[in-house]
C-alpha cells in the first residue's frame, strides 16, 4: 500500500481543536470514506514539550486498531509533511457526548445505564491492554452514526509496563501550589492520586467514570470551582453532594467509585472484567456483552 499523504485527502471543517493539534472533517479522494484527521504542528508539539505525549497517542492508538473492539476510535494511517504530522481517524458523526447532557439537562436511567455500560466495557478492553487513558471526560466519548460510543484522545495515556507504574505526582506534600509538569488530564475528572501519590494505576480511569455517571444524571461534574486549586481540595477533600432526586442505585454506584484510596473504589480488585461494578444493582437486567448490538436509548 502506497503511503498516504495530504493530497489524497479533501479537508473540511474543524471538528476538534488541541493545544498543539486540530481535527478535521475529511475524505479519502481514493474511498470516498468520511474520516477525522487530527493535524499536529511540529513545531508546537516541541514548544509544549508534548513528544512524548504524541508517541504515547500513536502507540496506544495503534494498539487499539488492531484489537477488535468496536468502542475506540481507530488509528488508520498516519504521515507527515515538513511542518505537520497527520492521524488519520474515525469520524464519529454525531460528535462527542457533552453537548447531549448538555441539551436534555440529565439522562434517564436506561440512557445513563446504557452509556456508561459501553464506557465500562470500553476501560475493561482498554485496562486489559494494561493502557490507562487518564483524560476520560464526555468531550473524549464520541457517538458513531448509530449512537455507540468511540473512546477518543489518548494523548494522556499510558502504556502500564508494570503495573504499578511510577509517575511524579502533580501536587507535592510541602508545596501544594506547585504542580510538575506531569499534569495530565482535565481536573474536573482528574482522581485523588494522580494529585498527590506516586502511583498512578488503570483505578483512575474508575474515577473518572464515577463523575461522568454523577455528571449523566445531575448534568454537571461534582466536582467544580472557578480556581483550580479550589478545585483540588474539592477533589482531595471529596467535598460534593448530590442532588435532590438522584437515582438512589446510581448514587450508591458513584459512592462506590469516588473514593479516595485507589485500591478501595469498586471493581480495583477484579481481573479480567469489572465483575464487581457490573454486578452492582444499579446495572440489574443490562446484558454487558451485547450493548454494541443493541439498538442505544433515545436520548431525551
Ligand atoms: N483529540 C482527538 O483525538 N480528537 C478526536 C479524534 C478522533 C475523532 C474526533 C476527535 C472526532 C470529533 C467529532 C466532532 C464532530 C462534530 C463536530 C461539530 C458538530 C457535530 C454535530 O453537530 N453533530 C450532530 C450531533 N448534535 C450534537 C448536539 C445535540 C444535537 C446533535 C459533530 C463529529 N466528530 C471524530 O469524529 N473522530
Amino acid at each position: 500500500v502506497t503511503k498516504r499523504n495530504p493530497r489524497d485527502y479533501i479537508f473540511g471543517k474543524v471538528i476538534g481543536e488541541g493545544s498543539y493539534s486540530t481535527v478535521y472533517l475529511a475524505k479519502d479522494i481514493h474511498t470516498n470514506r468520511e474520516h477525522a484527521i487530527k493535524v499536529c504542528e511540529k513545531q508546537q508539539i516541541i514548544r509544549e514539550k508534548k513528544r512524548e505525549q504524541v508517541r504515547r497517542e500513536k502507540d496506544a492508538l495503534n494498539i487499539l486498531s488492531n484489537s477488535g473492539s468496536s468502542f475506540f476510535v481507530k488509528l488508520y494511517c498516519t504521515f507527515q509533511d515538513a511542518e505537520r504530522l497527520y492521524f488519520v481517524m474515525s469520524y464519529a458523526k454525531n460528535g462527542d457526548l457533552l453537548p447531549y447532557i448538555n441539551k436534555v439537562g440529565s439522562f434517564d436511567a436506561a440512557c445513563t445505564r446504557f452509556y456508561s455500560g459501553e464506557i465500562l466495557r470500553a476501560l475493561e478492553h482498554l485496562h486489559d491492554l494494561n493502557i490507562m487513558h487518564r483524560d476520560l471526560k464526555p468531550e473524549n466519548i464520541l457517538l458513531d452514526h448509530n449512537m455507540h460510543i468511540k473512546v477518543a484522545d489518548f494523548g494522556c495515556s499510558k502504556i502500564l509496563e508494570q503495573p504499578d507504574a511510577v509517575e511524579k505526582p502533580i501536587l507535592n506534600e510541602n508545596n501544594p501550589r506547585q504542580r510538575s509538569n506531569s499534569f495530565v488530564g482535565t481536573a474536573q475528572y482528574v482522581s485523588p492520586e494522580l494529585l498527590t501519590e506516586k502511583t498512578i494505576s488503570p483505578s483512575s480511569d474508575l474515577w473518572a467514570l464515577g463523575c461522568i455517571i454523577y455528571q449523566m444524571i445531575a448534568g454537571l461534574p461534582p466536582f467544580r470551582s472557578r480556581s483550580e486549586y479550589m478545585l483540588f481540595k474539592k477533589i482531595l477533600n471529596l467535598d460534593y453532594v448530590y442532588p435532590d432526586g438522584f437515582n438512589a442505585d446510581a448514587k450508591d454506584l458513584v459512592q462506590k467509585l469516588l473514593v479516595l484510596d485507589p485500591n478501595e473504589r469498586l471493581g480495583t480488585k477484579d481481573d479480567q472484567r469489572y465483575t464487581s461494578i457490573r454486578s452492582h444493582p444499579f446495572y440489574n437486567g443490562l446484558d454487558f456483552d451485547t450493548l454494541h448490538l443493541t439498538n442505544p436509548p433515545p436520548i431525551y
